[in-house]
């Protein structure tokens, strides 16, 4: 069973006459990544700040909870060691070091200077812990952000579009780093435009529209069944196939098989179908359907702002 230590309830934002998030609950569980989905506009960063206790909710709440502590995060005397964040516009004076941008953060924190040290080693910025941030790469920026966010070794981790702009190497850091938080038991919240990697990073998502939730989901659940598809010219395969427990589709040249867990075991069962019963086969392959697809699918009458 999933420990929920992060949980949003009826959260409602206004600005103004605008509202940015309307009645939003959902919770994120420690020891898992959460992947925070949805268009431009539709209320990730408004939350996330309303999570962090740096805006304040026109209505609902937000409960964090770790060791005796039960409330919103304002009201934590130890914020440090509750939540630490990676937010889209974390500023960092240009001409500081990365050690001494650190050390004032500590110091602001009551955390001990020798925490400075350990967060950069580990993001692997050690090596360059002396020289300013403002000759640092997109990439090290956001390694300095998540040393920031690690200073009072938090609970709970959010990070607001942290792989945008990062290269290649840049981006599969950040997933490793992310996933490592996860499996020490840490609740973590990741939002993220990049849908194909979200799908390799979060185990469980919260989507949103136009500030309303549409949906919270497990992520195998979320991209459901993969399909195999048995490209034959002998249509009595489908009989064979539905012997054996399968549910094949009838499609052009073929059958398309849903199939539940591991795709490549239903594809070589298949096979041997195939080869038992004397049937030709002239293509197997599976797909399934992506994150993207599905995101589009979900969020289809939910787009702010969509291309006529
Ligand atoms: N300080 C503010 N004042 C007025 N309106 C705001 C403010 N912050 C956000 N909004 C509005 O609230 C809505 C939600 O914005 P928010 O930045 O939370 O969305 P988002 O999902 O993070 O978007 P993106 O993915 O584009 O960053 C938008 O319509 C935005 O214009």
């Amino acid at each position: 069973m999933m420990v929920v230590m992060f949980t949003v309830e009826g959260l409602t934002k206004r600005y103004g006459n605008h509202t940015a998030v309307q009645d939003l609950s959902f919770h994120v569980p420690d020891g898992v990544v959460t992947g925070f989905l949805g268009p431009n506009g539709s209320g990730k960063s408004t939350t996330m700040r309303c999570m962090l206790g740096l805006d304040a909710p026109s209505s609902g709440k937000v409960t964090v909870r770790h060791g005796n502590f039960e409330g919103p995060v304002q009201a934590c005397k130890h914020k440090a060691q509750l939540v630490g964040a990676l937010l889209d516009a974390s500023w960092v004076d240009p001409k500081r070091s990365a050690r001494n941008h650190l050390r004032m953060l500590a110091q602001g924190a009551g955390i001990p200077d020798s925490r400075v040290d350990e967060c950069l080693d580990l993001v692997g910025l050690s090596s360059k812990a002396k020289a300013k941030v403002g000759g640092y790469s997109l990439g090290m920026r956001q390694r300095l952000g998540v040393a920031a966010a690690l200073l009072g070794d938090p609970q709970h981790l959010l990070f607001d579009e942290p792989v945008n702009g990062l290269d290649p190497e840049g981006v599969s850091w950040m997933r490793q780093t992310i996933r490592y938080f996860a499996s020490e038991g840490k609740s973590v919240l990741v939002s993220s435009h990049l849908l194909a990697e979200m799908q390799q990073t979060a185990d469980r998502l919260v989507i949103i529209g136009r500030g309303k939730l549409i949906g919270e989901y497990d992520m195998d659940e979320f991209l459901g069944d993969a399909l195999v598809e048995v490209q034959t010219p002998q249509q009595e395969f489908g009989a064979v196939l539905q012997r054996q427990g399968f549910e094949p589709q009838a499609i052009e040249g073929g059958f398309s098989v849903p199939v539940e867990g591991d795709e490549q075991q239903a594809r070589e069962r298949i096979a041997r179908l195939a080869l038992e019963h004397q049937v030709l086969i002239t293509g197997l392959s599976s797909r399934s359907a992506g994150l993207e697809e599905r995101f589009l699918q979900a969020t289809m009458n939910e787009q702010e702002y969509r291309s006529k």
